[in-house]
């Protein structure tokens, strides 16, 4: 057991060390992939270190701008958790001290200051850079220094705005009279599913006299109007990133490559065989694609787990932290992984289905490469979808092109069918999960990249083993899938002119 706690804390303390010098040299492994390997050819570029430049962007919606001055110390000097003797209770920096956190990140030690303080604030830093204990800290504080009790009741609440105002709108007893303090984490995320008008009230009927903390990897411009809503007049905002060549962290090599739409399964075989001994997420669109895969793989001895929506929340819960505590292990999932998860040393993000957009991409490969850690993500894209690269490239993330090499691709796709179509169970799942994907197709929101015009149904069909697709009816589904879902259109083409032109064609 010792001898286990001890692998640990080395194993800790290596990792530490790589967040305190930021090193900069990339995984030999990743960089010279072995001969065998089904894709190489791997670039990667240098960033600079991110916790050099201590200065902040301008701020669009009229917050304090927070610039080395104004917070009032040197970097180095307090960027050590120590710094916060005497603003923080003792009890506080020993639970830090157990997390063997030496350190504070930038977002940290740039927020935490000043939520002691009482400011309002913004903040937003890339994934897996620590943005939970900057707010989890001043909150912690904020009870402490309230002397509260348990026996005064419940003191912190973590909820979804939709639950969060049904309790506060419709449960007896449910007293928020007294609520000090709002923390909005995913902020940007909360307004693209929906829950804008829910925030509104939410915010409408808490006391005015609290402390409101919104918090994101990601900005969108429905974030300037809700922080218009949430916070007094002023408010700190810090921005980590704003300067950033790359919105995603430096540890993480990101590559694409180009596949041919009835190719993809087999790509994705000999990718997951190859690397069955590293700890690897595999992204799906829909729900019934991780599910048909999950059957499929662990039928032919490729031993993966899954993630998605419509499993129960305790069969999530258990396949997660089973995920968490593996070292190794492939999880198929849905983007229900694709935000706020902290799983240890995840070696792979592969987007099998490309996302609905740069942001989700964003939130996706950021389940890598965190806390200073090194990653690595690779999305697969059709000949028709690499104009998605341009769109990653103008939010600030460089993805290098990675060549196939065929020869090293198993060539299953007879086994594959014959497996599916001879096995009912699989069949019938294969086939909902060809028309999900269709639907799916049908309602992205780069829809002038993802164009369903374009896609070659046969083509699709082999990725799930058909010889012969089924029919989707496109027609009454995409109206409700756009109903359900936030819309964005990129392109030359409108969202309303597409719809048109898409019933014209009969879709
Ligand atoms: N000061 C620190 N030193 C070392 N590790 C830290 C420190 N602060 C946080 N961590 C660790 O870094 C990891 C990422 O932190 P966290 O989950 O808060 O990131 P995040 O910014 O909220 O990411 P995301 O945007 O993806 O949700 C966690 O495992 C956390 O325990």
């Amino acid at each position: 057991m010792k001898e286990e706690n001890k692998r640990k804390m080395d194993k800790f303390n290596k990792k530490k060390l790589k967040l305190l010098s930021r090193e900069k040299c990339r995984d030999e492994e990743t960089q010279n992939l072995s001969s065998d390997y089904p894709l190489n050819n791997m670039n990667h570029s240098e960033t600079e270190d991110p916790l050099n430049d201590m200065n902040h962007c301008e701020t669009e919606i009229g917050a304090t701008v927070v610039t080395k001055d104004t917070l009032g110390f040197e970097a180095e000097t307090r960027r050590f958790f120590s710094s916060l003797k005497g603003s923080v209770s003792e009890n506080t920096l020993k639970a830090i001290e157990d997390m063997n956190f030496e350190t504070m990140t930038e977002i940290q030690a740039k927020s935490i200051p000043k939520l002691l303080e009482g400011h309002e604030l913004r903040g937003t830093a890339k994934t897996g850079s620590g943005k939970t204990l900057a707010f989890l800290i001043p909150v912690i504080e904020m009870i402490v220094r309230s002397n509260f009790k348990p026996s005064n009741g419940i003191n912190i609440i973590v909820a979804t705005p939709g639950r969060l105002l049904d309790h506060l709108q419709n449960t007896k007893y449910f007293v928020y009279k007294n609520v000090r303090c709002l923390v909005m984490d995913e902020a940007d995320k909360i307004l693209d599913v929906g829950f804008e008008e829910e925030l509104r009230q939410i915010i409408r009927l808490l006391p005015k006299n609290r402390q409101t903390m919104l918090f994101s990897a990601t900005k969108s411009d429905k974030m300037n109007e809700i922080a218009k809503l949430a916070f007094r007049s002023k408010f700190v905002e810090i921005d980590v990133d704003c300067d950033k060549e790359q919105a995603t962290t430096d540890g993480l090599t990101q590559i694409y490559a180009v596949c041919p739409m009835e190719k993809r399964f087999l790509v994705l075989y000999t990718f997951l065989k190859k690397n069955r001994n590293k700890k690897m997420m595999v992204f799906f669109s829909t729900c019934m694609a991780v599910k048909f895969y999950n059957e499929l793989f662990n039928f032919v001895d490729i031993p993966v787990k899954s993630l998605h929506g419509r499993q129960k929340q305790t069969k999530r819960s258990t396949t997660f932290f089973e995920f968490i505590n593996a070292e190794k292990g492939i999880l198929l999932c849905t983007d229900v992984a694709a935000r706020g998860l902290d799983i240890p040393d995840v070696d792979w993000i592969v987007q099998y289905d490309p996302p609905d957009d740069p942001k989700d991409y964003i939130h996706r490969v950021g389940r890598t490469a965190r806390a200073g850690n090194k990653g690595n993500a690779l999305l697969f894209l059709s000949e028709n979808e690499i104009g998605f690269t341009l769109y990653l490239k103008k939010k600030k993330v460089n993805v290098d092109p990675m060549e196939i090499n065929w020869s090293k691709v198993a060539n299953i796709q007879a086994q594959l069918e014959k497996l599916v179509t001879t096995n009912p169970y699989l069949m019938s799942s294969a086939k909902e999960a060809f028309k999900a994907y269709v639907r799916s197709y049908n309602s992205h929101s780069s829809r002038d990249i993802f164009d369903i015009s374009k896609l070659d149904l046969n083509k699709v069909g082999k990725c799930f083993g058909l010889p012969v697709p089924p029919y989707v009816d496109l027609g009454t589904i995409s109206v409700k899938s756009r109903d359900n879902r936030k819309r964005k259109s990129y392109g030359p083409v409108n969202a309303k002119q597409l719809k048109a032109k898409r019933f014209k064609k009969g879709f």
